[in-house]
Parts: C-alpha cells; structure tokens; sequence
C-alpha cells in the first residue's frame, strides 16, 4: 500500500467522490460510521465519551460521530471548540443535525469556559484537527489540548491524528500535540507516524479501511509503501510434499566472540525458526559447546580462530551468509570480514559488528556484494552514513546511501524502515518498545539469512523478515508484557508470526 501526503489523501477523497458518485458530506458518513462500529465493537456502552470538535472536515467527523452515539443510547457529549468564524457546509449542516439530537453540546470561546468541561474518567474523542493542520496548535486549542493531556482521562481516541500532529511535515519539540491512546486512521498510515518528531503521540494505530479508489491509491506516484501483514503474507512461500532439506537453503551464521556467543546462538536459534533447510553456525571455538546445546538443529563450524574469528574464511556455494552480530571490531575481526568480502560475490546479510567494522573501514563498503542487505540500527547508521538533524533529512540520506551502493538497508528503529536500491522506502508499523532490549537485532539477523536461504528475493526478505520479527515482538509482548518479554521470547513466537501472516 502506497503511503500519502495530505495533497495526495486529498486528491485520492476527490476521485473516489467523483468515481463513486458520493459527495464529501457522505465521505464523512461512511468514516464516521465505521468509526462508531469499532467504538461499539472494542469499548461500547460502558464508557461515557467527549466529543472534542475543531473547525475542519475532522470536526465534521466528530459531528457525525457523536450523532452515532446519541442515536445509540451512549453517554456522550460534544464539546465545540469555537476557534474559527467560518466552517465548511458539511460542519454546519451535521452542528444543526447534532443540535436536533438529545447529545448534550458545550461550545469554548476561552478558557474561561474549560471549567465547564470534565474529561475526568471520559473517553476522548480527539477530532479537533486532522490532515488539514496547517500551523501549530496555539492559544485556545494548545490550552485545551493540554486539558486533555493532563486530565484523568479514562483513554483518548485521536480520529485520523492526533491533533497538533502534522500529517507529512515534522513537528518541533514545543509543538502541542494530543497525547492519543489510539489513534483511529483512515485508509492508510499518515508519513508523520514513522517520524520521531511527533510520533510519540499516536498510541495504537488502527487503520479503517473507508473505501477511497483502491485502483487510483495504487496508481499514485509515490515510492514510499507500507507494510500490511496482509501483504507480506502473500509472500511466504508454499512448501510442496515431494520436497527434502536440501530443498530449503542452507544458512551460515557467522558471529560470536568469547563473552558474546549468546548473540551467535540467538541469530543461529532464530533462522531455525525461519523455515530454512539447514544451518551452520560459523564460530570462534570457544562456542562449540554452547552452540551445540543451545541449538542442536545446526552445525557448528570452528575453524577460524579460539577466542574471536579471525584468518581466512572458506566459502562454499551451498551458503547463503549472515555475518556481524557479536562477532568484534578488532584487527582481526575486520581483517576476517575483509577478506570474506573479498570472496564473497553474492548477497549477504550483513549486521552489527560487521556494520560497525565497515563504518571504520569504508573501503570494505566497496567489497560488498549487490543486493545485500545490511541492518544497521540508527547509531550505526550514523556511523556508516553520516549525522543528519531530522528525520526526513535522515530519510533521505538512507535513500542515496542504499542507491549508490546498491544495497538494501534496513534501518532499525521504534518504526523500522527498510529502503532498496531503486530507492524505494518500505515502512512497517509492527514491532513494540518491549523490542527496545538487546539481542533482538540478531534475532532479526537469523530471520533475515533464513530467508534469502530459502530463495526469497533480497527485497522479499527485508519485507517479510522485517513485519515476522515485528509481529513475533507485539506476540511475545501479548504474552508476557513489553517489560518481560525478551530476544528469546520473540524467537519463541516466530512460529505464531507466521500464522498471523497466513491467517491475514
Ligand atoms: N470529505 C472529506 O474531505 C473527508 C475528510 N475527512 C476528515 O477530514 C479531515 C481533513 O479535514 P480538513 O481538510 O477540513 O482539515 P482539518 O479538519 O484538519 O482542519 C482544517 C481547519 O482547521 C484550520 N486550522 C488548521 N490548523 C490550525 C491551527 N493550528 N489552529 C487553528 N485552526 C487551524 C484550518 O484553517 C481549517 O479551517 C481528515 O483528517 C479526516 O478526519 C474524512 O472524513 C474523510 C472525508
Ligand atoms: N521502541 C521500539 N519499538 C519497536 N521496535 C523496536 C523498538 N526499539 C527497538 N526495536 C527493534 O528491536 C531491534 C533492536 O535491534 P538492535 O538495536 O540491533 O539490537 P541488538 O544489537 O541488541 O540485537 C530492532 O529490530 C528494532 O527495530
Ligand atoms: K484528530
């Protein structure tokens, strides 16, 4: 699915008006009522709710939305914030609609009108500003979103942002932003989601699919694109009867130093999970044993040095490599990657240490193999690429980067994005903070040469690898809490994963 810009979602409204034969007022129906049917389905009758309502169309939907609820019997009222002279028809015509409605209505000129507003214990409804923020929130409506921020609220619901949110543009630091639980988005995740500036404010985001001109949202220029599970999901590859081990790929994993062999058997242990036919774990020898124990499904190859890897590594056809995570920076670790750059004339995956080894010798930049993927997090990142001031401008480096070396880069972050060397940019919204602990890189490492093992295409990895390991995250964090989840634990889901992707 393409990712938007409010010019484009607008332009996308307008043809769909037109090819369906709908007017806007209707387009607002339709929101509105989907809206109202998750509300029904996932919180219902037993909350009370505050409509908040701003200027705009995302006003309008408020509007429709709290003649839903009253229709309904829920306890609801709309509060109006009277910060504009002059509102759309469609504004005008859903107040008058409300107004005829049993729904209590409360308009705010000034502050001195908050006192009549209690959010205590209520459901918000934030539908004060959506796609059409054209300035920071300011005076009135900041005051008032910091009422919501700071009261006892029992959640906030941001309808298609949360307001003080801009949809494709970054905001400041200072800006007033709705601090939203959830946030109920329409037909597609808005650009400023993925961004650390602002991006904090969104909760959940749950996408409602409102219909806009599928044919002509696919045919918008654009080449960012979102990741659905749906998606990925028609990706994974059928396994046929008449098929044996061999059929599958062999995976190489090579990493580990002393000290740091958990992260080898965690990679190792992960592409275990990935559906790949055979593994070899490439060692130092001092994690023959661990590694042996701690996954017996794989081999176990040590023949390049005792405490670190080090010499010259034999290839073999049979492999597809993933190499990096523990494995060292020192002299010997980058003379060991060097020279199997050297060798090595097919894609890789390349992570962590062996990210950090090529951030300080940027000549091995120049060894490694087109259409590799390489997984760098933003820090090291940073020291492959370069400092950048903001998220865009980071976007953008990531994009020349990956085109001029030709490489795939997945760019690991709270929201991952993974760019090929066409400079296409593929977002994914899965994954949780409980990721934000160590090992679960290398857990994607394992994942990711898993994959390419399997015969999966370099940009059919990323994309596959990159929405498994987030789901395996969301599903270890069901399971056991973002506080006690961990790298292994999401290798535990990996299995679950794929069932979501097959059932999606
Ligand atoms: N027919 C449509 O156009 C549809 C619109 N939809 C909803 O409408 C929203 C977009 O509507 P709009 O384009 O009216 O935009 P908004 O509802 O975001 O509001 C724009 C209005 O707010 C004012 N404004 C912007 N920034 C301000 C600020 N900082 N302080 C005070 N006033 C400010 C603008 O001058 C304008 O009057 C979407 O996010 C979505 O919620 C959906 O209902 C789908 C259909
Ligand atoms: N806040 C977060 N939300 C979602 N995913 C996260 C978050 N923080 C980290 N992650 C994910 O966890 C993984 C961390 O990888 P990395 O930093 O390489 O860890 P390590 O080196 O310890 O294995 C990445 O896939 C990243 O996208
Ligand atoms: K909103």
């Amino acid at each position: 699915m393409k990712l938007l810009n409010a010019q484009q979602i607008r332009e996308l409204e307008s043809i769909t008006m037109e090819r369906q034969n709908i007017t806007s007022a209707d387009l607002m129906q339709r929101t509105a009522s989907k809206t109202y049917f998750w509300i029904k389905h996932n919180l219902g009758l037993k909350y009370a709710y505050t409509v908040v309502v701003g200027p705009g169309n995302n006003g309008g939907d408020g509007l429709v939305l709290a003649q839903f609820l009253t229709r309904n019997d829920y306890d609801v009222e709309c509060v109006l914030l009277e910060v504009s002279d002059t509102y759309t028809p469609e504004y005008t015509y859903e107040l008058e609609k409300l107004k005829r409605s049993d729904c209590k209505i409360k308009s705010v000129k000034t502050e001195a009108d908050f006192e009549e507003v209690n959010l205590t214990g209520r459901i918000v409804i934030d539908a004060i500003f959506g796609i059409g923020l054209s300035r920071p929130a300011a005076n009135m409506v900041a005051s008032f979103i910091e009422k919501i921020n700071t009261s006892l609220t029992q959640s906030v619901i941001a309808i298609d942002l949360p307001s003080g949110l801009y949809c494709d543009q970054l905001n400041s630091p200072d800006d007033t932003i709705v601090l939203a639980d959830t946030t109920l988005t329409f037909h597609v995740p808005k650009p400023s989601f993925f961004f650390l500036e602002g991006g904090n404010s969104v909760g959940k985001i749950i996408v409602l699919d409102i219909r806009l001109d599928y044919a002509y949202a696919n045919d918008i220029d654009s080449k960012y694109f979102y990741l659905t599970t749906e998606l990925v999901g028609t990706s994974l590859k059928k396994r046929t009867i008449f098929t044996h081990k061999g059929n599958y790929g062999h995976a190489n994993l090579i990493g580990g130093r002393k000290g740091m062999i958990g992260a080898a058997v965690l990679m190792t242990k992960a592409a275990s999970f990935s559906g790949v036919g055979l593994i070899t774990s490439t060692v130092p020898s001092v994690g023959l044993e661990i590694l042996q124990q701690r996954v017996p499904v794989a081999m176990c190859e040590t023949r390049y040095g005792e405490h670190q890897l080090e010499g010259e590594i034999e290839i073999d056809e049979k492999y597809t490599y993933g190499i990096g995570p523990g494995m060292g920076t020192s002299a010997a670790s980058v003379q060991f990657l060097s020279n199997f750059l050297d060798k090595i004339d097919r894609p890789v995956v390349i992570d962590a240490d062996a990210i950090n080894c090529i951030a300080e010798n940027p000549e091995l930049l120049n060894k490694v193999p087109e259409n590799s993927i390489l997984t760098p997090h933003v820090k090291e990142f940073r020291g492959l690429a370069g400092d950048t001031t903001d998220s865009l401008k980071q976007l953008e480096l990531l994009t020349s980067f990956s085109m001029k070396h030709k490489v795939y880069i997945v760019l690991k972050d709270a929201r991952t994005i993974v760019c090929t060397p066409e400079g296409k940019c593929l977002f994914s919204l899965n994954g949780t903070p409980g990721m934000a602990t160590g090992g679960t890189g290398d857990v994607l490492t394992g994942i990711l040469t898993g994959l390419l093992a399997q015969g999966y295409t370099p940009e059919e990895t990323a994309k596959v690898g990159l929405v498994l390991h987030g789901v395996a995250g969301e599903l270890a964090a069901e399971r056991l809490t973002e506080y006690a989840m961990t790298a292994e634990t999401i290798i535990e889901e990996i299995g679950n994963a794929f069932k979501v992707l097959l059932n999606a």
